[in-house]
């Protein structure tokens, strides 16, 4: 992958503000995200993390009383213009959540289920799309023998990994994930973790974790979320070694979160 490439930028975040009714939640946010790569989203609870990941598919709209300002240009669009099908948006930019979320479908069923709703009806083309998702998402050799059964059979890493495949098989751009491991043990983290770094070759991920560990791990940029507003944005080697922001620093060093 050529330098130019990786510089690419994915999103550009402008003056975002949004609101839960009178509850401003999120303050002046602008950020670039980059393509290829990881974006950890750090802070202790309530400052906005999931609330700002949500914002990047417009998932939060969900929520009724949420009202935004701002723009965030999704490879030079502004995600928030009437032009936009927001399913077309979700589709691109997938989801995993903290508590994985299969479906009460067999293991095959669960990565289909996305192609299937784009109307892909060709059997050996969604068995293709399984064992491609599957695969990419490194869950394939342990399931490939019980597509059938259901998913919840399966473990909670396993799971996980499952809804990381059927983020993947409606080909997105951009996986967001919601402290994808809080629920995990330290094993399913790792290889979790192990399957991020892989994904970035193809993806662009932003995360959102309460572990600094993990963000130092796995992530090229980070940024530092306090009660709404983006306190610091950086390389991750620089944000944690070199902070420029005093509230950075006493958080990262433990001194508060
Ligand atoms: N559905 C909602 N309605 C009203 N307020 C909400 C809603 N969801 C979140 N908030 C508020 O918005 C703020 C940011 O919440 P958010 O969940 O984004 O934080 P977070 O950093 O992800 O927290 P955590 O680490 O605990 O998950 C908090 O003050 C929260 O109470």
């Amino acid at each position: 992958m050529n330098q130019q490439h990786k510089s690419e930028t994915v999103y550009e975040v402008k003056g975002l503000n949004l609101w839960y009714g009178d509850d401003q939640a999120l303050k002046d946010i602008n950020l670039k995200i980059g393509k290829n790569e990881v974006t950890a989203i750090i802070g202790p609870s309530g400052c906005g993390k999931s609330t700002f990941i949500k914002t990047l598919n417009r998932m939060i709209e969900n929520i009724p009383i949420v009202r935004t300002s701002g723009e965030i240009l999704y490879h030079g669009d502004n995600i928030f213009d009437k032009t936009v099908r927001v399913e077309e948006l979700r589709t691109k930019v997938g989801m995993v959540f903290q508590k994985p979320n299969p479906f009460p479908k067999s293991i095959f069923e669960n990565v289909v289920y996305g192609p299937k709703i784009h109307g892909i009806k060709d059997k050996a083309l969604l068995m293709e799309i399984a064992e491609t998702s599957l695969k990419s998402a490194a869950l394939w050799d342990e399931v490939k023998d019980r597509l059938n059964d259901n998913a919840y059979g399966l473990s909670g890493g396993q799971q996980q990994r499952l809804c990381i495949a059927r983020a993947l098989a409606v080909q997105p751009d951009v996986i967001l994930m919601d402290e994808p491991t809080s629920a995990l043990d330290p094993i399913a983290t790792a290889k979790i973790e192990e399957l991020i770094d892989t994904l970035k070759e193809e993806y662009t991920i932003a995360i959102v974790t309460h572990s600094m560990q993990q963000a130092g791990r796995i992530s090229d940029k980070t940024a530092f979320f306090l009660m709404g507003e983006l306190i610091e944005f950086d390389r991750t080697e620089v944000l944690f070694s070199n902070p420029r922001d005093k509230r950075t620093e006493d958080y990262i060093t433990g001194r508060f979160g």
